[in-house]
């Protein structure tokens, strides 16, 4: 059964976290996790500047790909620090419907 966008999101962080409790030889995860917060920060950066390129080079496959790997290294970071993706959910549900302009005034209450 092919899983929904919030569903799969979940899955993959329940791996990462399975990663983190469990590390295995193969897994690319636990390695991450192994080299610790400095090293997982330098991969959100680097995957966000592949993302940037290819939303410049404009080719909707790489944009595709190179988000999916932003998404996945955004889900370790969330994990190292045992955020669950839901309180994410929780934030995009809270700033649905208002404006931008009224989402940034409330930050600065
Ligand atoms: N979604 C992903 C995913 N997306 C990207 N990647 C890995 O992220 C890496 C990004 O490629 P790069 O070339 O930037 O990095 P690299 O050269 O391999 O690594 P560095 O030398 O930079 O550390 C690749 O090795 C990809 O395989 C992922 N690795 C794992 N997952 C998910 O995590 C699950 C668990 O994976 P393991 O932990 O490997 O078992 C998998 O089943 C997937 O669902």
């Amino acid at each position: 059964m092919e899983r929904g966008g919030a569903e799969i999101i979940s899955a993959v962080y329940r791996v990462i976290q399975e990663r983190k409790a469990q590390p295995t030889e193969s897994s690319y995860t636990a390695k991450l996790f192994e080299k610790g917060i400095d090293k997982i920060l330098k991969k959100v950066g680097e995957e966000a500047t592949e993302v940037v390129i290819a939303g410049k080079g404009g080719k909707r496959e790489e944009i595709v790909y190179e988000t999916a790997d932003l998404i996945f290294h955004n889900l370790v970071l969330l994990g190292f620090y045992d955020i669950d993706p839901e309180e994410v959910y929780a934030e995009l549900r809270r700033r649905f419907g208002m404006s931008g302009l009224e989402e940034k005034a409330s930050r600065q209450e």
